[in-house]
């Protein structure tokens, strides 16, 4: 027996050691065995800690690492000690679509802590009332009228895109990055529309400079949104973000603002009688400097980077799949004469196209990550989660699982037309659904069609990068898809001079 008298600081040490050990011990024995959560499988690392979620987020796998771990755990996986995975359709539409259908924030599946990045926007305000206002007062922005008058401006931007395609190109002898290019339009578009001036990265056949600090910046904020979850990660932080990306978002922070400003004195008209983005809510003195910084901010992002991804996509599957591009050819050609015959409601109709924009969203969905939110307490897809366990619904595994899709891993436009091949459609969600699904959808569209149906009819394309892998294993998601240079030389096939 030890006496007081005989302890020393060794035993101090021994015992504190050993009182941690068995707090360790009981946790985990608590977490993999008692807690609420306990009975659903996943990785024993996962359930223990939020780590193998950490690693997971940031590695620039996450959505290839989730599609293995369905593939080997199930529809329902363990993805962190209070975090679940699904990946079913049945419970997509629980979680995602339920917020629709619900008038009060009750029972909602609401979107997590994970959305406070900075002033609450469109996208990551958490309070659906408030989300509700925002959403309500940018709606005009994307009406039917909206969208009618925004064309004009799209189409612009394409025309501009098809000549600097055959300058650049010096008509097929060069190839050009395609990815890079259709980051000049696609931003070139929703600029115009946001700040009433386009950031000329078209015509100058450069990424403006606004626009290269967005990748980084993103990466940058949502890596301090894992830093919150697992605050170790803050000592290997610049092994996470790549270097100086903390001053570039607020650099894209300072020119939003200035941008914001210069908007709000062009004034509510744009271009008269034509809505754009603001032009509503600056005539009815609902929005300030400030928010329209914020929003613009979103808008712009949410609006270019991800059509961009789904056209450097569709670019990569169709040089891939040389029957489908020969498909596509057919049909743009045989269904147009001339490129000004090519509208948002010609190209409407050509169901091939159709097939190609959804199959590339359907295998690349520009946005890659599962969306996170807060359960109210409420059964998804049979398994009851109780209140307050973060779940997700990755539309990227189940866009591949073969319960769903016939040849999953395969480009297959034609599973899009008529029966296809009974394919269950309701798998691919890239614009996912319910209140807080894309507002832009029906612009994405617009701008896919149009884009895709010229460049088909212009060009045929030639893949100079020949020994590119598989794209989806050569992208890594880092909150956006960091893509691989694509490049291809595009052959004029009508004259683009005018
Ligand atoms: C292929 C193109 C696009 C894809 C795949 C896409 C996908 C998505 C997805 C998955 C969400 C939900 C995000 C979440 O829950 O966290 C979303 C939200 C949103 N998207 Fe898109 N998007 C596209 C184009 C656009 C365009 C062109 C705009 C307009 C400029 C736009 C504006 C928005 C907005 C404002 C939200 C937030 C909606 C809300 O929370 O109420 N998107 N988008």
């Amino acid at each position: 027996m030890l006496s007081i008298a005989s302890i020393t600081p060794l035993h101090v040490v021994g015992a504190a050691i050993a009182t941690s050990g068995l707090y360790l011990l009981g946790r985990c024995i608590y977490i993999l065995y008692l807690h609420p959560l306990a009975k659903f499988p996943g990785p024993k690392l996962a359930a223990l800690s939020d780590a193998w979620w950490a690693w997971m987020f940031t590695s620039g796998r996450g959505a290839q690492i989730m599609l293995d771990v369905h593939r080997k755990y199930g529809d329902v996986v363990r993805i962190a000690p209070n975090e679940l995975s699904f990946s079913s359709v049945q419970s997509y539409f629980d979680i995602y679509g339920h917020a629709g259908s619900k008038s009060r924030a009750e029972g909602r599946f609401l979107k997590t802590e994970f959305y406070d990045l900075g002033a609450p926007r469109i996208n990551t305000v958490r309070d659906p009332v408030v989300h509700a206002r925002q959403r309500k007062a940018l709606s005009h922005a994307f009406s039917a009228k909206a969208l009618r008058d925004q064309e004009d401006v799209v189409q612009q931007y394409v025309d501009l895109f098809v000549k600097q395609l055959t300058r650049l190109g010096s008509a097929g002898k060069k190839a050009i990055e395609a990815t890079e290019a259709y980051n000049w339009l696609t931003f070139d578009i929703i600029g115009d529309l946001a700040f009433g001036e386009s950031f000329n990265a078209v015509a100058d056949a450069k990424t403006h400079f606004w626009i290269a600090q967005i990748f980084d910046a993103t990466q940058y904020m949502l890596v301090q949104q894992v830093i919150k979850r697992v605050p170790l990660l803050k000592y290997v932080e610049s092994f996470l973000v790549p270097k100086g990306s903390g001053e570039k978002l607020q650099i894209h922070t300072q020119l939003s603002h200035d941008k914001a400003l210069k908007r709000m004195q062009l004034g509510p008209d744009l271009r008269p009688g034509k809505e754009d983005f603001f032009g509503h809510m600056i005539r009815k003195g609902t929005i300030t400097e400030t928010e329209i910084a914020a929003q613009a901010r979103v808008l712009i992002l949410a609006g270019s980077e991800t059509t961009a991804t789904a056209l450097s996509a569709i670019t990569y599957y169709l040089l891939r799949n040389p029957a489908c591009l020969a498909e596509v050819q057919k049909e743009v050609r045989g269904r147009f004469k001339a490129m000004d015959e090519i509208t948002g409601d010609s190209a409407a109709g050509l169901k091939y196209v159709h097939g190609v924009i959804e199959e590339g969203l359907r295998l690349s969905p520009p946005v890659g990550s599962g969306l996170p939110r807060h359960s109210p307490g409420a059964v998804v897809d049979g398994h009851y989660v109780p209140a307050g366990v973060i779940v997700t619904n990755g539309n990227y595994e189940m866009a591949r699982d073969p319960r769903y899709w016939h040849d999953p891993e395969a480009f297959r436009p034609e599973r899009w037309i008529g029966e296809g091949y009974h394919d269950d459609k309701r798998a691919s969600q890239p614009f996912s659904t319910g209140s807080r699904g894309c507002l832009g959808l029906n612009l994405a569209y617009l701008e896919l069609r149009i884009i895709v149906a010229k460049i088909v009819f212009a060009f045929d394309f030639e893949l100079e990068s020949k020994h590119l892998g598989d794209w989806n294993d050569e992208c890594k998601l880092y909150a956006l898809w960091r893509k691989p240079k694509l490049f291809v030389k595009f052959h004029p096939v009508v004259s683009t001079a005018n």
